[in-house]
């Protein structure tokens, strides 16, 4: 199974990195085996405090779009949860599919979701700076959320309202109040485990918290992330679509969730 990864790794189309990290051990995305997840009564309540005008620009990097927040003060931060320290959020990004059957990195049975939103946090405590906490092994932390299909979502509307003026590549556009907190589900329920960044540097330093439960988004508002595109403006059109790393192999971990 392993070897088959490293060929998946090495022919996605996306993928010009190595085959995978040499000596890698906790990549990611993973799928998710509900039934091998371990209850760690331990686990505590991840608890988010994030200020919406720490909201900055977002921007298109030709491979997702990114909402970028002002991170020199510990304004916008989680704890609890798996963590030791508190982590001030980065930065938050979504991978999707070019139908509504994939899209997402992370699995839950096998089963994928359209889309996936990461929320980025590093943990300034230990580290001056975020480039430092990406190469250390407790230095990220991403909150991951599923999309599903279904009802419209109201405060994903102001971003999607946004996306037209991001359209190619290294574009960037104002926004300058957002809580992205109205992105993550209610419901505590999460899985973890120690895993990577999934797109180059690729770096082993993520502490990934997985929420259970999706939330939902219409049709129109996936189209909306469909529409953007990996190319900048006058090179000939690529959809930015299917931008999500295959999965690797879970080798010597195991997922912990917060319920039983
Ligand atoms: N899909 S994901 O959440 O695993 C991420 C991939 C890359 C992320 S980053 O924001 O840390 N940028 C990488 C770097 C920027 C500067 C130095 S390394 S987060
Ligand atoms: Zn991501």
């Amino acid at each position: 199974a392993c070897c088959s990864y490293r060929l998946r790794n090495a022919l996605h189309p996306l993928w010009q990195s190595p085959l995978s990290i040499p000596g890698g051990s906790r990549q990611s995305p993973i799928n998710i085996q509900w039934r091998d997840s371990v209850y760690d009564p331990f686990l505590k309540p991840l608890k988010i405090s994030y200020d919406p005008t720490t909201c900055l620009h977002i921007w298109n990097n030709g491979y997702s779009f990114l909402v970028e927040f002002d991170d020199s003060t510990d304004r916008s931060i989680i704890v609890g949860g798996p963590l030791e320290n508190q982590y001030r959020l980065k930065q938050f990004h979504f991978h999707w599919g070019a139908i509504n059957e994939w899209g997402s990195e992370h699995t839950v049975d096998s089963k994928f979701y359209p889309a996936e939103l990461h929320l980025v946090h590093w943990n300034a405590v230990v580290y001056p700076t975020f480039e430092e906490a990406v190469m250390e092994g407790n230095g990220l932390a991403v909150i991951g959320v599923f999309l599903k299909l279904g009802a419209h979502h109201e405060g994903l509307q102001t971003l999607v309202d946004a996306l037209p003026a991001v359209k190619h590549k290294d574009t960037v556009i104002e926004f300058d109040v957002f809580d992205p907190s109205c992105l993550i589900p209610s419901c505590p329920d999460y899985w973890t485990y120690a895993g990577s960044l999934t797109t180059p540097p690729l770096t082993e330093s993520v502490t990934w918290i997985i929420k259970k439960k999706p939330i939902e988004v219409d049709e129109n508002q996936l189209e909306a992330f469909r529409m953007l595109l990996f190319t900048s403006d006058g090179e000939e059109e690529k959809r930015m679509v299917d931008n999500f790393r295959p999965l690797q192999p879970l080798m010597n971990r195991t997922v912990r969730s917060s319920f039983q």
